[in-house]
């Protein structure tokens, strides 16, 4: 059986020039529409996190794909950290900057008790901005940060060290 890491380098396509001009894009699609690397990545990105976590939160849109897969294999419940002016209820929000822009986050920080355990999914980890927004919120609804697990890293561009001080698995670094 191919191993995730096989799987990902196989699939993930790399697209010159987009959003902008000089962004190599990482383009993760090919490997969630593959039934078996579907299964074979999100059981390696939960595998340690295992009886650990209550529930997962993923980062619109590409991160809900994975937590979604992610939170059914542990049998848990799933978070969504939304792009702004999605959530009807109160909600946190949480701006930050990416490798081609800026951005916003947000929560919906009662649903789900105090001091749960969150594991944050996303796919990929370029300057650490998204998740490092991602882990703020979840911190300000009173959880704690179980892990942080994200299929491809960008070692170039410095995001370990943005979640210093967190649990951070990546399955593949570029
Ligand atoms: O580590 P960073 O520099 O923050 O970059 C990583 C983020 O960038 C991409 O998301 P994007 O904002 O393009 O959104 P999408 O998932 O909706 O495509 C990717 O899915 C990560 O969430
Ligand atoms: N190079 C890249 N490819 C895919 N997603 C990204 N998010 C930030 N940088 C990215």
């Amino acid at each position: 059986m191919p191993s995730a890491a096989d799987l990902i380098t196989s699939l993930t396509a790399t697209v010159p020039d987009f959003p902008k001009p000089g962004i190599l894009f990482r383009d993760l699609t090919p490997v969630f529409a593959n039934g078996e690397a579907l299964r074979v990545v999100t059981d390696a990105l939960v595998e340690p996190f295992r009886g650990e976590v209550d529930a997962v939160a993923g980062v619109e849109a590409r991160g809900f794909v994975l937590a979604a897969a992610a939170a059914y294999a542990l049998g848990v419940g799933m978070l969504i950290i939304r792009k702004p002016g999605k959530l009807p209820r109160p909600h946190l929000s949480q701006s930050y900057d990416l490798e081609y822009g800026s951005a916003t986050l947000e929560l919906q920080p009662d649903d789900l008790p105090p001091a749960s355990r969150v594991l944050v999914l996303d796919d990929l980890l370029a300057t650490g901005g998204t998740l490092s927004a991602a882990i703020d919120l979840v911190q300000r609804a009173n959880w704690t940060v179980a892990g942080v697990s994200v299929v491809l890293e960008l070692e170039g561009l410095g995001g370990r060290a943005v979640l210093a001080g967190h649990t951070v698995r990546s399955l593949v670094t570029l």
